[in-house]
Formats: C-alpha cells, sequence, structure tokens
C-alpha cells in the first residue's frame, strides 16, 4: 500500500519504520501543509503533526479524495466538520486520540469500571496524565477519550475539566515531566481506600503500530470510523 506521512517527527519516523517493515511504500514524509501534488498519489494518509495544523491538513486530504488516519489531538473542536467532509467526498476518516492496542483495552475497562462505580458515592473520581514536556496539549487526547467514557457511563458526571472542578464536572491532572511517552490514570477515592487503573506506554512503537494496522484497515473503506471499528472491541 502507499502511504502519505503528514507530519514527520517523533511518531511520522517511528510509523516510516513499521510501515516499511510491514511492506508498505511511503510515498511522502511531509512537514508543510499537503498538496495533490507534494502527497504523491498515496492509498492513506496517516496525519500526526501538530493540533493547529491538523484540521487544514486533513480537508486537503480528504478533499483530494484519499482516506485519513489522524491521532494529532488538540484540534477535536472542529472534528464534526471533518466527518461531514470525509462523508461529501466519499472517503474515510479516523480518529484516534491513542492506536495502541492497550490503552482501547484500557479504554473498555474504563467504561466498564464506570458503570460499576455510578452508585457507589462514597467514591470521587480523577484523572491524571503525564506525558513528556514538548506536548503542545493539554489534557491528552487519550485523557479526554476517558473523561467522556465515564461521563457515557456514570450520570454522576456531565463535563471533564482541567484540574479543579465544581458540580458535575470531572477532574483531569495534566503533568509534563522529562520524556515521558504517555501514562495515563484513572482515581476513585473514598474515605477509606482506592480504586486506580493505570495504562503506561513504555515508547511509542505501540502507537505508530496501531496507526500502521488502521491504515491497513480503512484502505477501501468510506465514511467515519474510530479503532473501536478496527479492533472489533
Ligand atoms: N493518537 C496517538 O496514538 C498519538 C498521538 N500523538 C499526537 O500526534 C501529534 C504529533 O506528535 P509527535 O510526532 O510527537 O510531534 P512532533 O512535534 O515530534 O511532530 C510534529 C511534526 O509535524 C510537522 N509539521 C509542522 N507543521 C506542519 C504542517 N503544516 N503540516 C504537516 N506537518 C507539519 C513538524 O515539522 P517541524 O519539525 O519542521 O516543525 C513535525 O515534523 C501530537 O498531536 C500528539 O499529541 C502522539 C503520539 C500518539
Ligand atoms: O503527545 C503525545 O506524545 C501523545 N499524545 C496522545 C494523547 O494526547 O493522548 C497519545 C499518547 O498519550 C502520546
Amino acid at each position: 500500500m502507499k502511504i502519505a506521512l503528514v507530519g514527520y517527527g517523533k511518531m511520522g519516523k517511528i510509523i516510516d519504520e513499521i510501515a516499511t517493515k510491514r511492506g508498505h511504500e511511503i510515498v511522502a514524509r511531509l512537514k508543510e501543509t499537503p498538496t495533490a501534488e507534494n502527497l504523491n498519489q498515496p492509498d492513506v494518509v496517516i496525519e500526526f503533526s501538530l493540533p493547529e495544523v491538523a484540521f487544514n491538513n486533513i480537508k486537503t486530504c480528504l478533499e483530494n479524495k484519499i482516506p485519513v488516519i489522524c491521532g494529532t489531538t488538540g484540534w477535536l473542536e472542529h472534528k464534526e466538520a471533518i466527518e461531514k467532509i470525509a462523508i461529501e467526498n466519499e472517503t474515510a476518516f479516523l480518529y484516534g486520540s491513542n492506536f495502541s492496542l492497550g490503552v482501547n483495552l484500557f479504554f473498555a475497562l474504563n467504561e466498564k469500571l464506570a458503570g460499576l462505580m455510578k452508585n457507589a458515592d462514597e467514591y470521587s473520581c480523577q484523572l491524571e496524565e503525564i506525558h513528556h514536556i514538548h506536548k503542545l496539549d493539554a489534557p491528552s487526547g487519550t485523557a479526554i477519550s476517558l473523561a467522556e467514557g465515564i461521563i457515557r457511563n456514570n450520570p454522576k458526571f456531565s463535563a471533564w475539566k482541567l484540574e479543579n472542578t465544581k458540580g458535575n464536572e470531572l477532574g483531569i491532572f495534566a503533568i509534563r515531566e522529562d520524556e515521558v511517552p504517555g501514562t495515563h490514570s484513572v482515581f476513585y477515592r473514598s474515605e477509606v481506600d482506592e480504586i486506580e487503573i493505570k495504562h503506561t506506554a513504555f515508547n511509542r512503537n505501540g502507537f505508530a503500530l496501531g496507526a500502521v494496522v488502521a491504515a491497513e484497515w480503512i484502505k477501501d473503506k468510506k465514511g467515519n470510523f474510530t479503532m473501536k471499528d478496527v479492533l472489533g472491541l
């Protein structure tokens, strides 16, 4: 399969290695705005760039009828508009806040636990994410997905908020530390004990492999998808 990499930083480079090992051809490695010319006719685009450029990048690729796998976080206010553009152009789009198999299993575990905790009024709930100091967005896309999973399954919460919360808000604490690839925890605390579920990424390889697997899966599809569709979770 021909893959264009839009964004060629920490993630783009690892995706390049893994996709090449899996027999794919990388036809573009872009650190600038994609165009019909510089994309070089790929079957799929994998987009890991910056929050402020993601919308425009994805839009351009979809308008050229190229399916897009997007891992860039911090641009979600435009996601609905992008999903509309994918449908109008009869192509495919998949956003994943986190492409690793482990985190997608963790998402399912988090939703199950949120449902179990919905009547346990003695417990408060909080999320924590720890990432490297270069990360531009906070909270992480993964923490937002975890918060949304809790809100869907526990009527005690209606919205998430960074740090100090009131009423029905679910608090997310974002910590930036050294070169941490990505650690996410969900805590339920009472006066007498604590339940914690935690996912720790040891490196970025799991994110990159998941993005390539998603690209292989989406190649001839049309519509908007998530990693749940890819992994059958
Ligand atoms: N969903 C997931 O599983 C994961 C998501 N992420 C997310 O992916 C994104 C990228 O992460 P990471 O690779 O670590 O970040 P980096 O900062 O290492 O890479 C970003 C890349 O985008 C390039 N870039 C700058 N402007 C443009 C543009 N207009 N069009 C295309 N590319 C451009 C940068 O080029 P230059 O260096 O020249 O500025 C750089 O190569 C982040 O939003 C991060 O949160 C990260 C890991 C996993
Ligand atoms: O910026 C990162 O590095 C990561 N970003 C994603 C996020 O915002 O959740 C995924 C992963 O945690 C690494």
